[in-house]
């Protein structure tokens, strides 16, 4: 029948539809959308507490082949806790010890989130994750592009120190960005067309840090041009849970995740922590010594300021250790902070030397050894720098160097669950590189300024410290600290003696301070001096304090007549005294990096006779001479002392002239008076009022002198016409 035959048409057909399906394969576009619609409905069965593997979560295969590729299989503990919730949309605050890897535990859910959302490159801006520095920032580019590989996204690292056009090029295409806060802002004000309403995720690495008062208005701003519609996550080894701190984000009920906060210790398991107290003046050398034991480890050593990393890294580069060293900070110019950053990574022996800009988050290989030359401003700070080494159930070792004053420190780090040991170090194994520096800083006058604006900053950065009962700039020991590291005297400290806050003058509370008392005897540590040459320290000789052993080093390095320190030199007056010591003036002092050299000292400048060009090359080439350096400092402080009686010569010679001509003009000013007394009458009608002024006037030009005296003319005249 006619229905008949309609049904067998149609079964027909339907076979030949079937045929056709399974000799044409299913487009990329439809596999990819039952791929996820099969993983997102996985998602509510997540339990993190079966989960060991990245296998056991709902990945995208293109996720999962990224991790299998880089060597990625079991989860990490905060992996396991916010991985799943992040994927189901949840805005997370996360914490973890330094090393547990939290950077995956943000970027699979980033990546997966885009892979759900179909993202294109048409599609703009969809994740953002902002890092502290452009280090962290280039290193979780790195990750994200390891692990991210086989997706289709497009991303772009946003950091300072390179052309904004090019980034601009760029950022407008870009799917995920990864930025330091600073350039990101710099882009939403100056980039046309850069759009982020379609931002779907925000990531905070280093949250605290982020979100403290150092980044707080700069995160105001770029919060404000992004969609309040959005999924965000905040990870740090030290989160912040303060609503103020929390409130410019608009969190959505985050999840506290903090996998660590019931373990024992705040640090990783593995980690050795030990401090060991040691007086300021003896903090380089000691440093120095620590190094030349340990060369065939990789350390990295924090200081409080880039000047000090500076100075030392130089200092220590003469020294020649026997180790390579490196030194990272923020004013280092950005092509050669990459390098270095990149180079720390693949030596298996080396020491760098940096400020805290490496202290957070950074993933150096196989650092053995972290050392705090200087203390940590809070406990948080000392949590990220030892969280340099000891990552991921690898083994590390961290020393803390502290003073006497800031024992304190310890308190605080045992109450914040630190293990942390004291340890004394080996006066055996002590070096003192005093004597060389000193050597150094009398032949090298760029090094000598160094050390000069390394000293000046410390204690300006214990001064500016908050917590006060570990700071105080007042307990330092300033002068032998100055001595040890080159200087015969301790920089004026103007930002101290500015301080009327406790309304003290400092200066009078500390009168062995003032340089002019101090000598090197001062030291009262006995330190050897080594032979640097030999792989294990080899005592040689030791120098002890007073006993004359080596007179050269007692002597008194300051000038014996100093001038009193309250004394303050006018412009003029340094001038005129550079100009006597037949100084080059205005010599160009040019460093490698792109830095600041601050005004706090006045440049010293090098005296450019040929002799001197002669023996420093001559230096150059053998090593150095300590006892031809230390000569030609006394050589140095002979001739200015000659200059100086000199000076005050020629100053007494001009006041008595300028006293014989006072006394001269007085006299011719007399006779002026008694002429215009006689011939007042006649003048004040024959000359306009004008001439009479222009008279008084022209006298002015003669000298400043003048002045007073045409003052009390004039007075003298009214009084006459009276
Ligand atoms: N699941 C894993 N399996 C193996 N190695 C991992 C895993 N997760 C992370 N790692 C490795 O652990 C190291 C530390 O990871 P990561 O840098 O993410 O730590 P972090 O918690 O962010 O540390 P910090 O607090 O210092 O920033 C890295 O070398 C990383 O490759």
């Amino acid at each position: 029948c006619h229905v008949c035959y309609k049904m067998a048409d149609l079964k027909r057909h339907g076979k030949r539809e079937e045929k056709k399906r399974k000799r044409k394969p299913e487009p990329k576009w439809r596999q990819e959308a039952r791929q996820i619609e099969a993983t997102v409905a996985q998602y509510p069965q997540m339990a993190p507490e079966s989960m060991e593997k990245f296998t056991d979560i709902p990945l995208s295969s293109k996720t999962l082949q990224g991790l299998r590729k880089n060597g990625y299989s079991n989860l990490t503990d905060i992996q396991k806790a916010a991985i799943p919730s992040a994927l189901r949309g949840k805005d997370i605050l996360g914490a973890a010890k330094t090393g547990s890897g939290k950077t995956l535990a943000f970027l699979i859910p980033v990546l997966e989130l885009l892979w759900r959302e179909r993202w294109t490159q048409m599609d703009g801006l969809g994740a953002l994750i902002i890092s502290p520095t452009r280090e962290l920032a280039y290193q979780t580019f790195d990750v994200l592009y390891k692990i991210g590989g086989e997706h289709d996204f497009s991303a772009g690292l946003i950091i300072g120190g390179k052309d904004l056009g090019f980034e601009r090029a760029r950022i407008l295409k870009t799917n995920i960005i990864i930025c330091t806060p600073g350039r990101l802002l710099q882009h939403m004000d100056e980039t046309p067309n850069f759009e982020c309403q379609s931002l779907k995720i925000l990531v905070l690495d280093e949250a605290d840090r982020i979100l403290d008062l150092g980044f707080c208005e700069t995160m105001r701003s770029i919060v404000e041009n992004l969609p309040s519609e959005r999924q965000t996550l905040l990870f740090s080894a030290t989160q912040t849970k303060s609503v103020k701190d929390l409130a410019l984000l608009s969190l959505s009920e985050p999840e506290y995740l903090s996998v660590h906060e019931e373990s024992e210790t705040s640090t990783p398991q593995r980690l050795q922590q030990s401090y060991v107290v040691c007086k300021l003046e003896e903090k380089i050398s000691t440093l120095f010594s620590f190094i030349k034991t340990h060369l065939l480890v990789k350390s990295i050593i924090f200081l409080s300021s880039c000047k000090q990393v500076r100075f030392t890294y130089e200092a220590f580069r003469r020294l020649r250790p026997g180790v390579p060293l490196m030194c990272l900070y923020g004013r280092q110019n950005q092509v050669k902070r990459v390098a270095v950053y990149k180079d720390f990574c693949q030596k298996k022996a080396a020491v760098l030397l940096c400020t805290d800009i490496a202290a957070r988050g950074l993933d150096f290989p196989s650092v053995h050894w972290v050392v705090q030359l200087d203390c940590p401003e809070d406990t948080n700070t000392y949590i990220h720098r030892v969280g340099r080494t000891a990552r991921y159930e690898k083994d590390g070792h961290a020393l803390l160097f502290i003073l006497p004053s800031e024992m304190e420190m310890i308190k605080e780090l045992v109450e914040k669950k630190i293990p942390i040991e004291e340890i004394k170090i080996d006066p055996k194994k002590l070096v003192s590189i005093q004597g060389k520096l000193e050597a150094f800083c009398a032949q090298d006058t760029e090094l000598k300024q160094l050390a000069q604006k390394s000293f000046i900053r410390y204690l300006r950065s214990v001064h500016l410290q908050s917590n006060k009962k570990v700071f105080d700039v007042r307990k330092l020991p300033t002068s032998e600290y100055a001595l040890s590291l080159g200087l015969s005297q301790a920089p004026r400290i103007r930002f101290l003696k500015k301080d009327t806050t406790s309304g003290k003058n400092w200066d009078k509370e500390e009168p062995t301070d003032t340089p002019e008392t101090v000598t090197l005897e001062s030291s009262k540590t006995r330190f050897r001096m080594a032979s640097f040459d030999d792989d294990i320290l080899t005592v040689k000789r030791v120098i002890l304090a007073g006993t004359g052993s080596m007179e050269e080093e007692a002597t008194p390095l300051a000038p014996p007549n100093p001038e009193p320190k309250t004394k303050t030199k006018s412009k003029a007056k340094l001038v005129r005294s550079l100009l006597n010591k037949k100084l080059k003036v205005n010599t160009h002092v040019k460093f490698n990096d792109d830095e600041d050299d601050g005004n706090e000292i006045s440049h010293e400048l090098r005296d450019s006779s040929d002799d001197d060009e002669q023996s420093e090359r001559k230096e150059e080439g053998d090593g150095i001479n300590i006892e031809e350096a230390k000569m030609k400092l006394r050589a140095q402080d002979k001739l200015d002392r000659r200059n100086e009686r000199k000076r005050v010569r020629e100053a007494h010679r001009k006041k008595k002239l300028k006293n014989k001509e006072k006394t001269r003009n007085e006299g011719e000013k007399e006779e002026r008076i008694m002429t215009l007394c006689t011939n007042e009458e006649s003048e004040n009608e024959s000359e306009p009022e004008e001439c009479k002024r222009q008279r008084i006037d022209s006298s002015d030009e003669s000298d400043g002198d003048n002045i007073c005296d045409d003052e009390e003319l004039a007075l003298h005249l009214l009084h006459h016409k009276k």
